[in-house]
Order: structure tokens, then C-alpha cells, then sequence
């Protein structure tokens, strides 16, 4: 599908630019440390997303993405993790993270996460038909019967060959790519408002990661849908999101309308991420290695937590810069922003 095939779409489904799309899950300011850490390991972090939107988060490992997906989920060990801001508005609900966890009707019902690790959320000892069910059933209800066809329906839609046989399997039956589809499946049986997918596809082949993203594209279009999806492949990126937030030691540095960020990156950080991409529409674009590491979390410098490694790095960075509108809704994080650049992700 083209990129502007993808806007009608996207504005066929009321997502942000179309003029209709109504906001479904907003995350302000969210800061968190684990304990013992010495700083933030997630700060300030605020993601908006609304019906239909895809939005990506990308950057570096460690850079806190799934963490951050984790504490919108609440799915961080309460023992160990100290929220110091953080308000998720979703649903009509407002949760202070810093007291409270998403409640549990939501989870897995109206918002469902897939993750990395199949096995995490399949449990060894039951079918896969009596997985899905009990999802089906414990959020919808209905008979069991119904929900077994659901189950069934939704392997399908995964692209599972044989759904009815494959019911009555047990994970370790399935090679790792069909445990991956089906717990695609199970997250999407009750059509989640909003699905957070951590690398989802990672561990696809093309073909599959294609079925999946045009599955997650089909729901988006038939229930508006709204999709926070992490993720270091910037093909997908350009193939799915709408808008995209760039992270890096914990905050968000650029954020906006994909179009904005991969035309015209303006924080040095995304710059560095991209510059060597030469085409979007070549899949499996990976992100670019930004020379230098990223410091521990309790060795960040203070201020902009990428000065170590910028080019641009000057002493007025030991102050945080703020996420500044550059227009359009396309923020960046970057004291010297606008930068004179010529980096485009697409040729
Ligand atoms: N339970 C935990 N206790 C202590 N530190 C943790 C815990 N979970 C994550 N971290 C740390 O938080 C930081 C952010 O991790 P996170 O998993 O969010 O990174 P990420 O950007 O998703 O990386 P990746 O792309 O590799 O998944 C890392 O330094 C990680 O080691």
C-alpha cells in the first residue's frame, strides 16, 4: 500500500490530521526510577494517541521503551518501581500512576500489549484454543462454543493454517513464529481500543510481519483502533506509523507526524538514527548505530542526556531543553533546533 493510500485510510478512520480523530489514550509526564537508580530511567515522558493512530516509538535499546509501555500497562513490579509523575487518561478514566494502576477491566480488554517473548503471555499448561476462550469469555462472556469460534476466527486472521486443529495444541507444539501469531490472536479477540505491541514482528519472517502489520491496518480501519508500537525497524515505521516519538535515555527528544520527523529530523539524535537509511521502502531498515554509547542511567549527564555524544553539544545543554513545537505538532527536544540539515529518511 502506498503512503497515501495509507492517509485515505487513515482519514477514512479519523486519525489525527483527518480533522476527526477523537483522542484514546493520553500518558502525561510520566517519570519513574527503579529502585536504587540514581535517576530517572523514564522522564517526562507524555505519548498521545487517538483513534486510529499508529504511533512508533523508537531508539536505542535500554532507551526505555518498554518500560514506559509497561507503566501505561501497569505492568511494573510495584516493589520495585518508584512513579514520581505520570497520568494516563484512557477510557474516560484517570489514573495518577504515581497511586494507582490501570484497573484490571481495562487490561487485556479494552488495552492489550503484545510483547517480544511469545511465552510470556502463554501459559505451557492449557490448548490454545482454551487460551484465547478464556480471554474471550472473561471479557465478553457468551458461551464457551462462541468462544472457540472466536478463537478460531482470529488464528485465522494471524494467518494460522488448519485453526480448528491447531485449538486443541499446546504452545510447545508450535514453532516460535506461530506462538508469536498467536498471541497476536489472543491480544486482538476482544478488539482492543488501544494495543501496544512491543517489536511485534521481530522475530517474523517478511511474509508473516506483513500478514501482522496488515492485520493491526485492517482493525485500525474496521474499529478504529489505536496502536502504540515499539519498534527498531524504521521499514516499519515507514510502512505503518502516522506519527512517531524518538527516545533516548529515557525521554522522548522528537515526536510528530511521521511525515515531519523522517523529512525533516531535527534532533541530532534522530539525525544520527536515520541519516543512514537510504530508502524507507526497503524492508528491514534498521536503526543507524549513533557513534559513542549511552551512559548508564545513573551516569546521564544533567540537562540534554545526549550531549555526550552530540555534535552539536554546547555548554548551554547542561540545561533540559523542552519539547518545543516547531509546527505542525512536530516536537522537538533540542536547543539548537531548527538545524540546517539535509537529512531525509526517503530518497
Ligand atoms: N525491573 C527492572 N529493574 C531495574 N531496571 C530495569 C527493569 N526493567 C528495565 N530496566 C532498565 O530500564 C532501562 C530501560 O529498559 P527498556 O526495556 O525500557 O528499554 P527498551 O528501550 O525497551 O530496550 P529494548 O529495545 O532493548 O527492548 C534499561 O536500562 C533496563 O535495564
Amino acid at each position: 500500500m502506498t503512503r497515501s493510500e495509507l492517509q485515505a485510510e487513515a482519514a477514512a478512520s479519523g486519525v489525527p490530521g483527518s480533522g476527526q480523530a477523537a483522542e484514546i489514550l493520553r500518558l502525561d509526564r510520566l517519570s519513574l526510577r527503579f529502585r536504587g537508580q540514581r535517576a530517572d530511567v523514564v522522564s517526562d515522558v507524555s505519548l498521545r494517541v487517538s483513534a486510529g493512530e499508529i504511533l512508533c516509538i523508537v531508539g536505542e535499546s535500554g532507551c526505555g521503551k518498554s518500560v514506559t509501555a509497561m507503566a501505561v500497562m501497569g505492568l511494573l513490579p510495584e516493589n520495585a518501581t518508584q512513579i514520581s509523575s505520570g497520568t494516563l487518561h484512557f477510557d474516560g478514566e484517570t489514573v495518577d500512576l504515581r497511586r494507582a494502576r490501570l484497573p484490571a477491566h481495562l487490561r487485556g480488554n479494552r488495552i492489550a500489549m503484545i510483547f517480544q517473548e511469545p511465552m510470556t503471555s502463554l501459559n505451557p499448561a492449557f490448548t490454545i484454543g482454551d487460551q484465547i476462550a478464556e480471554t474471550v469469555l472473561r471479557h465478553r462472556g457468551g458461551s464457551r462454543a462462541e468462544a472457540l469460534d472466536r478463537a478460531c476466527e482470529m488464528l485465522e486472521k494471524v494467518g494460522i493454517p488448519s485453526p480448528r486443529q491447531r485449538l486443541r495444541e499446546y504452545p510447545h507444539q508450535l514453532s516460535g513464529g506461530m506462538r508469536q501469531r498467536v498471541m497476536i490472536a489472543m491480544a486482538l479477540a476482544n478488539d482492543p481500543q488501544i494495543l501496544i505491541a512491543d517489536e511485534p514482528t521481530t522475530a517474523l519472517d517478511v511474509t508473516i510481519q506483513a500478514q501482522i502489520l496488515d492485520l493491526i491496518r485492517g482493525l485500525r480501519r474496521e474499529t478504529g483502533m489505536g496502536t502504540i508500537m515499539i519498534t527498531h525497524d524504521l521499514g516499519v515505521v515507514g510502512e505503518i506509523a502516522d506519527s512517531v516519538a524518538v527516545m533516548y535515555g529515557g525521554q522522548v527528544v522528537e515526536q510528530g507526524p511521521v511525515a515531519d520527523v523522517f523529512d525533516n529530523p531535527q534532533h541530532p539524535y534522530t539525525i544520527g538514527l536515520m541519516s543512514a537509511v537510504p530508502r524507507l521502502d526497503s524492508p528491514g531498515g534498521r536503526l543507524a548505530i549513533v557513534p559513542g554509547t549511552v551512559p548508564t542511567i545513573d551516569a546521564m549527564p544533567e540537562g540534554c542526556r545526549f550531549r555526550t555524544r552530540c555534535a552539536f553539544a554546547t555548554p548551554g545543554c547542561a540545561r533540559r531543553p523542552a519539547l518545543a513545537d516547531l509546527g505542525g505538532g512536530h516536537l522537538v527536544a533540542c536547543h539548537h533546533a531548527p538545524l540546517e540539515t539535509n537529512v531525509s529518511v526517503r530518497a
